[in-house]
């Protein structure tokens, strides 16, 4: 992408994160909201992707409060195997989140390049994506849409969760009720919540029984699309139940039983606590201390000689892109004049806030002080 407007930027590195303190380096990803770009920071030089998402488009798709409620939550969330947040700021377009910089691409793509993950893999995604489940509890927290497309790889092969676009915190005593994530991957009580009890914790732990399925045998357990009813769901997964437990059974017993034991139907009897899993059999002899502090070498690494990412978006951004992200300085100073309406900021007015960019690292600096 053409950066002369970044790299000719002055800024103010003692002052509030912008724009202006980034040089965008390449587009490497779209989203439903937003685009994805790889930044540098001027004054570190670190690393980071860069999610914007335009605001007239946030207020048209009905996401702002969504949107707002990820910001709000990653803020509070720092994990060695999350995609954590680092800043946060907005211009008159666009809303920004600058997050981790995770190379290695996403589970889905390599789930789709039919890599094989071995045994030892599979035992290392577990742990680490446990690991990170258990963090999310400890700060009360529910993804609600586990799945390969949420999974990042880095470079060594170390997993991250992202996308906590659907994500909520639980409140003592209140256990949400609404059907939310995506349909193969989602928990019997939550697909059916609206006529049960609500769910909970347990409910991310399904999803990853059917990511752990997925990654052994390259697709999922239960035929479930985005169009299958309630009704249809129960007998799906009843009738499949004796082909799922089939299709794993040349694996170790030990793997056999982890997998039957996510994917159980009852929350209350399914594995579904860090505890648990470190006391069953498959993970005899792993280290949690050593994985958490990614000690563990990943037995499956991400090929380095390419990007696992579309080059397309890079393309499509140089190209299509009505309003390109290089371009925005040029844009937004021809602008200056026009009174430009802003729904984010409004939305926040209208619940009595106020927009604030976010700093990790001038968060952590005051901390140390
Ligand atoms: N932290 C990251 N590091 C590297 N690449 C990323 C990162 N986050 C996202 N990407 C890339 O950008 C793409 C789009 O990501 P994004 O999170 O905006 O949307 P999505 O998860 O695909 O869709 P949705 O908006 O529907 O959740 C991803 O598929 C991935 O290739």
């Amino acid at each position: 992408m053409g950066n002369q407007a970044a790299r000719s930027a002055s800024f103010d590195a003692s002052g509030e994160v912008n724009f202006d303190h980034f040089q965008i380096l390449r587009a490497i990803g779209k989203g439903s909201f937003g685009k994805v770009c790889i930044v540098q920071k001027k004054d570190t030089n670190k690393m980071y992707a860069m999610k914007y998402m335009n605001k007239a488009m946030c207020a048209e798709k009905e996401a702002i409060k969504n949107v707002l409620a990820e910001v709000e939550l990653l803020q509070s969330l720092e994990h060695p195997f999350l995609v954590n947040l680092w800043f946060t700021f907005d211009d008159e377009e666009d809303l920004f989140m600058v997050v981790d910089l995770l190379l290695g691409g996403d589970l889905r793509y390599h789930l789709q390049k039919e890599v094989k993950f071995t045994i030892q893999s599979v035992r290392l995604f577990l742990a680490e994506i446990c690991l990170a489940l258990d963090y999310l509890r400890s700060k009360k927290v529910l993804h609600r849409d586990l799945k390969p497309d949420n999974i990042l790889m880095d470079e060594d092969g170390h997993y991250h969760i992202t996308d906590f676009n659907v994500a909520t915190s639980i409140e003592e005593g209140h256990s949400p009720t609404s059907v939310c994530g995506t349909r193969p991957y989602m928990a019997p009580e939550v697909f059916e919540a609206k006529k049960g009890q609500g769910y909970s914790y347990s409910a991310d732990w399904w999803s990853l029984g059917i990511c752990t399925f997925e990654i052994l045998k390259n697709r999922r357990p239960y035929d479930i699309h985005s169009n299958t009813t309630v009704s249809e769901f129960r007998r799906i997964i009843t009738d499949s139940h004796k082909s799922m437990c089939h299709a794993i059974s040349s694996y170790p017993e030990s793997l056999n039983d982890l997998v039957k034991r996510l994917l159980e139907t009852d929350p209350e009897k399914r594995l579904s606590s860090l505890k648990d899993i470190q006391q069953h059999e498959f993970f005899t002899g792993m280290n949690f201390d050593d994985v958490l502090n990614r000690k563990v070498q990943p037995p499956f690494i991400p090929s380095k000689d390419h990007l696992n990412c579309d080059p397309t978006f890079e393309l499509e951004e140089m190209i299509v892109e009505s309003k390109p992200l290089h371009k925005k300085k040029k844009r937004l100073a021809k602008q200056n004049s026009k009174p430009i309406s802003d729904p984010i900021r409004d939305y926040l007015e209208s619940n009595g806030k106020v927009f604030e960019p976010y700093d990790r690292e001038r968060k952590k600096d005051t901390k140390e002080e």
